[in-house]
Order: structure tokens, then sequence, then C-alpha cells
């Protein structure tokens, strides 16, 4: 689990974080949506330390992360999964070795070790005979999913996705959630997604944060958003006639299976 106490991050005269108060709870999808400019990527940045916030208190577990240390910090950044937007993998190394890239950072495992858990790895994404390919020769969505292996190659207590379904086409995008979830479930993770895609709102939001302005507006599951009274939210997430028209069905058939 994360917790996050009263957090504030500015740049300059400009607050970009105000009074963030949050949990992030462990083996589930924990999803913060808002609009561009909300804060949500300033947030996930002070949560693995790539910024650092003026106030508030960041927990991982019973670790006070604003308080640790450089070398506690190293020790904790190896529980820590990130899978970048856009993928950021290292083009001039193949998959196995992109895959292999944090074993060899933070471990002192054997090569053949390092080789059995990266095949391990790839296999849990669904990526088998693609390891001496680079990432020029493989779509955007193996690209992901490399992105993923490696993310979670440390077997990471806690995983931050930055939108992981950008760039993907709807199908795509699904296989990834799925993959998100599965692995979240199975492994336990806490895991920590920034998203602008309904979608993927609808079918992994376990917990979702809506951040307006800097500022958490509401929190709730994908189920609650349905019924949600929020303005700002429904304004927000129904954007469109469709949506609204989608939202309606899904009340509609809530109410049925009550
Ligand atoms: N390094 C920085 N220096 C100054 N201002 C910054 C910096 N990084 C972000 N900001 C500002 O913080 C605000 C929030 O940006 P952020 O990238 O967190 O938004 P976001 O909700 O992730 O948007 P999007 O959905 O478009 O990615 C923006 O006004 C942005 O200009």
């Amino acid at each position: 689990m994360i917790t996050v106490k009263n957090l504030y991050k500015s740049f300059g005269e400009k607050t970009v974080l105000q009074d963030v108060s949050t949990e992030f709870e462990e083996g589930k999808c924990n999803l913060i949506i808002g609009s561009s400019g909300s804060g949500k990527t300033v947030f996930l940045k002070c949560l693995v330390g790539l910024f650092t916030p003026e106030q508030g208190e960041i927990f991982y577990d019973d670790l006070s992360f604003t308080t640790l240390t450089t070398p506690e910090r190293k020790a904790l950044r190896q529980d820590i999964g990130m899978l970048f937007q856009g993928s950021a993998l290292f083009d001039s190394m193949t998959v196995e070795q992109n895959v292999k890239f944090p074993l060899d950072m933070f471990t002192k495992l054997s090569n053949a070790e390092k080789l059995k858990r990266v095949n391990e790895t790839l296999d849990r994404v669904n990526l088998k005979d693609a390891n001496h390919k680079f990432p020029s020769e493989i779509s955007g969505g193996m690209m992901k999913r490399v992105a993923l292996a490696r993310a979670i190659v440390l077997n990471p207590k806690y995983l931050f996705c930055d939108e992981p379904n950008s760039g993907l086409d709807p199908q795509t995008s699904m296989v990834i959630d799925k993959l998100i979830k599965d692995i979240t479930t199975e492994f336990n993770i806490t895991t920590v997604i920034n998203t602008h895609d309904m979608n993927s709102v609808m079918e992994i939001g376990d917990n979702i944060l809506y951040m307006y302005q800097g500022h958490p507006e509401w929190r709730g599951s994908s189920n609650d958003i349905i019924f949600s009274d929020n303005e700002k939210l429904n304004k927000f997430i129904f954007a469109s006639e469709f949506l609204q028209d989608a939202k309606e069905m899904r009340m509609i058939e809530a109410r049925k299976n009550k």
C-alpha cells in the first residue's frame, strides 16, 4: 500500500499539487484520471522521487519515502517497476537485453539465472521468440509488453504506469490492460496508473482518483463512477453523447441486477 498525506508541489509561482492525500491499495489497479494539466504526471513523479514535493508525506507501506536516505531510496527502488509513456525501450538493445537491464543493474545473479528470469517474464507477457528482435522490428503493442516485462522482471511490490495505452489501438489497449490487471492480482502489486483511457477506467479501475486542478476531487470504483453525481467528474468522464448514453445504459443494467 502507498499512503500520501497532504502533498504540495509548485514550480515557481505555480502550484501544481495542492493538499493531495490518498491511498493506493495493494493487489489493485489504482487509476489516476483528470484533464490535461491537472497534475497527474507531476504526482506520479513525486511518488517515485523524480520530483521533490515542498510539503507532505509519502509512505511505501511503513517506509516514509520523504525521509529516506539515498541508500535507503536505492534499496526501495528495486521494489518499484515503471512503465513509461512511449515504452522508453533502449533502441540499440534487443528485447532480451532490454528486459535483462534491471537484473544487470540491481542483482548479482549469474547470466544463466538472469536469462531464465528474462524468459519467464517474457513468457508471462505472452512474448515468446522475440528475444533477439530490436524495438524497431516489433509493433507498438509488443513494445509495451516488453516495457511491462522490464518493469516487472525484479518482481516489484509497486508498479507505476504512465499512460500505458497511449498510441495503441483499442484492442491492443485491452490486451495490455488485462495483462496489467492480471499481474497486479497475481503478484499482489500496488499498481498506480495514469490514464486518459475511459475503457481502462471501466474495465480495470478498482480504485479511481479524479484529480481536478491539482487536488483530489473524487474517489471511487468503476462502478461508483456510473452513479456519481459529482458534476466536475461527470463533465470530464462522460464528455461525449456516446459516453453519456453508455452511462445511462450501465445504470439501467445495474438497477435491473439489484
Ligand atoms: N518541470 C516542470 N516545470 C514547470 N512546470 C511543470 C513541470 N512539469 C509540469 N509542469 C506543469 O504542471 C502542470 C501539470 O502537469 P502534468 O504533466 O502533471 O499534467 P497531466 O495531468 O499529467 O497532463 P497530461 O494528461 O496532459 O499528461 C502543467 O501546468 C505543467 O505545465
